[in-house]
């Protein structure tokens, strides 16, 4: 019988399908394309509206890579370029369809921005943000002066239009659907497979990894999002102003479309719509100000400041926030089945092997040549004076550090060189020493990223198996009634139940957990005591650390204790903690 067969049954009530529960949102938008095909307009008003959208769908893009994936990108208004130049050079000096030059203007955009990506993720931070201000100068200089392709300074005239589209209303309402369009599936991004792995790299790259997500992939797939949406930006653009030249598309804007996005609230869609309205308008309301030199500009920056100040996560941040809290009090989350662990056997009686492991800091050893096997089921415990190497050995274990020498072999499987991604694909799940959960996100979505494992055979197809299956751990973990609620509203000993229950939904071969009850107070640590117990019992092998030996000794059956980075004994539990050595390295020698 496969681990499928044994898959608990769903709970009874099931959402309904997307598109019915978003149908507001497709009727709200068929409005709004409506009357932007109707109302008339006059020059003015259309070319703010044309702006406001086109920009908008740019924006999309930075709350992509910016505010799911907390990835800075400097260069979006080279990549709206990109777009707006594939349009106006194919539909003017090649003769080429409008709808052939903005997909190839969306595909360069795309290549470019995978390319950038591909080559400067791993720096992060600074150096990311030098790199995107380089590359997007680069791309502002070749705008300038390789006049045979771009016609220079000058820019490129008498852009085309699609033949259904001629005239500027219809062309608007085009733009808007495809805002309402894009804006829908950057909305929902969020709640897809993708869209969570982007929030947890942004939230805890390492916690991300070691849950099974590639982050430096993912992490690239954002900014080739973003870069996407600039170039679809653009190459609307194009079509709508008919002229694009080298200063639409400068430095200079993409830090307007930075601020838009900032303002506005950088992980939602809706931020970026209200963003890129309110930037695009306050100038134009702050018109009358002009007369008076100065005083247009610093009333703006003031505005700005303020709201930045006063809402860190923009206009939309702060709505949402409160609306996230509101609906953990109010929505009752669905009640789950019981959480059914069935770890992989694939290998022998023994799970975990590692021999001969280092991992040296320089000069210091901070493990030195330490073996430890691990048999199947029941609880193994690493032990160790402070400084012992405990948590450098989990952290080679679970791939964040490679290993100076050694083997690590995991149900038959050497994973001693892979990515923390692929060995948490392999059955590896850990907790940490200092807690490490995605803090935007609740307590459900925690757990989600868990149970999405790759291999994790527990688990049917769809967001509702998803959901069922993180209700199931969360409720193991006695939390399922706060399944809704945001991270920071749980105290320390919760925080660290949800991060056993993210490890469990994953339904994990082995279990590391990096010293469960530090910072718990004692009806804490029996309750995780009395948790051990019901994961044991369901065949989940557990390595754990931890420095409360009532707990270790009460719990595990076999222990292993380094000392400045060496094993100096290792067997049944009793026994080890007799040992002479043990005693006086460990408990002190009285
Ligand atoms: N990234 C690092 N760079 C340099 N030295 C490190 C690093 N991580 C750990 N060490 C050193 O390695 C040694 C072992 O540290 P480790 O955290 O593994 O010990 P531990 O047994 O887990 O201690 P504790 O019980 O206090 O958590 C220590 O001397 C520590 O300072």
């Amino acid at each position: 019988m496969s681990a499928t067969d044994n898959m608990i049954p769903a709970p009874a009530v099931r959402s309904k399908p997307l598109v019915i529960r978003h149908l507001p949102y497709f009727i709200g938008a068929a409005i709004v394309v409506t009357l932007a095909a109707r109302m008339q307009f006059d020059g003015y008003v259309h070319n703010i509206l044309m702006q406001a959208t086109t920009f908008s769908i740019a924006v999309f893009g930075l709350s992509v890579v910016l505010g799911l994936c907390g990835q800075i990108n400097l260069a979006q208004a080279a990549f709206f370029g990109f777009g707006a130049y594939a349009v106006g050079i194919g539909t003017t000096d090649l003769h080429l369809s409008f709808w052939l030059c903005l997909v190839a203007g969306c595909a360069i955009a795309l290549l470019a921005g995978a390319f950038l990506g591909a080559s400067t993720l791993r720096l992060g931070g600074h150096y990311l943000a030098m790199v995107t201000i380089s590359f997007q100068q680069i791309v502002t200089l070749v705008m300038i002066n390789a006049i045979w392709l771009t016609h220079g300074p000058d820019g490129v005239p008498n852009i085309g239009r699609p033949a259904l589209f001629q005239t500027s209303q219809s062309y608007l309402a085009f733009c808007v659907a495809m805002l309402a369009i894009v804006g829908y599936l950057v909305w929902h991004l969020p709640d897809t497979k993708l869209g969570r792995a982007m929030r947890a790299v942004r939230d805890n790259e390492l916690a991300a990894g070691v849950n099974g997500i590639d982050v430096f992939r993912t992490k690239v797939y954002a900014f080739a999002v973003c870069a996407a949406l600039g170039g679809l930006a653009g190459g609307l653009f194009a079509g709508g102003f008919a002229y694009v030249s080298p200063d639409q598309f400068s430095f200079a804007e993409s830090i307007v479309f930075l601020t838009m996005s900032l303002l506005g609230g950088v992980a939602s869609p809706i931020g970026s719509v209200i963003g890129t309205g309110l930037l695009i308008l306050i100038p134009e309301w702050l018109r009358f100000l002009k007369s008076v030199p100065g005083l247009y500009l610093a009333i703006y920056g003031l505005f700005v400041i303020l709201i930045i100040r006063f809402m860190p996560d923009g206009i939309w941040g702060f709505v949402a926030d409160a609306f996230t809290r509101w609906r953990a009090h109010t929505k009752a989350p669905a009640a789950a089945a019981a959480l059914q662990l069935k770890p992989a056997t694939t290998g022998g009686d023994i799970v975990l092997e590692v021999t001969g492991l280092s991992k040296h800091f320089g000069g210091l050893k901070a493990v030195d040549g330490v073996d430890i096997a691990v048999k199947r089921g029941g609880v193994h415990a690493l032990i160790g004076p402070n400084g012992s190497g405990k948590t450098t050995t989990l952290n080679v274990l679970s791939g964040l550090y490679k290993a100076t020498a050694g083997k690590i072999v995991l149900d038959g499987t050497d994973i001693t060189n892979m990515a923390p991604h692929q060995r948490t694909a392999a059955g590896l799940g850990r907790t940490f020493q200092n807690i490490r959960l995605f803090r935007s996100m609740t307590a459900l979505e925690n757990v989600e990223i868990g149970a999405e494992r790759p291999g994790n055979t527990m688990i049917g197809k769809g967001e509702d198996a998803l959901t069922e299956r993180a209700m199931e751990a969360l409720t193991f973990v006695g939390l399922g009634n706060r399944a809704n609620e945001l991270i920071s509203s749980f105290s320390y000993g919760h925080q660290r139940l949800i991060e056993i229950a993210r490890a469990l939904a994953s339904n994990p071969t082995l279990l590391l957990l990096d010293e469960p009850a530090a910072g718990l107070n004692s009806t804490e640590k029996l309750e995780l005591h009395e948790l051990l117990k019901r994961i044991a019992a369901q065949g989940l092998t557990i390595l754990i650390i931890d420095h409360d030996m009532t707990l270790v000794s009460e719990a595990a059956q076999h222990i292993t204790v380094l000392n400045f980075g060496r094993r100096i004994a290792d067997g049944e539990s009793m026994a080890v903690l007799r040992h002479p050595d043990v005693v006086s390295a460990y408990l002190g020698s009285e």
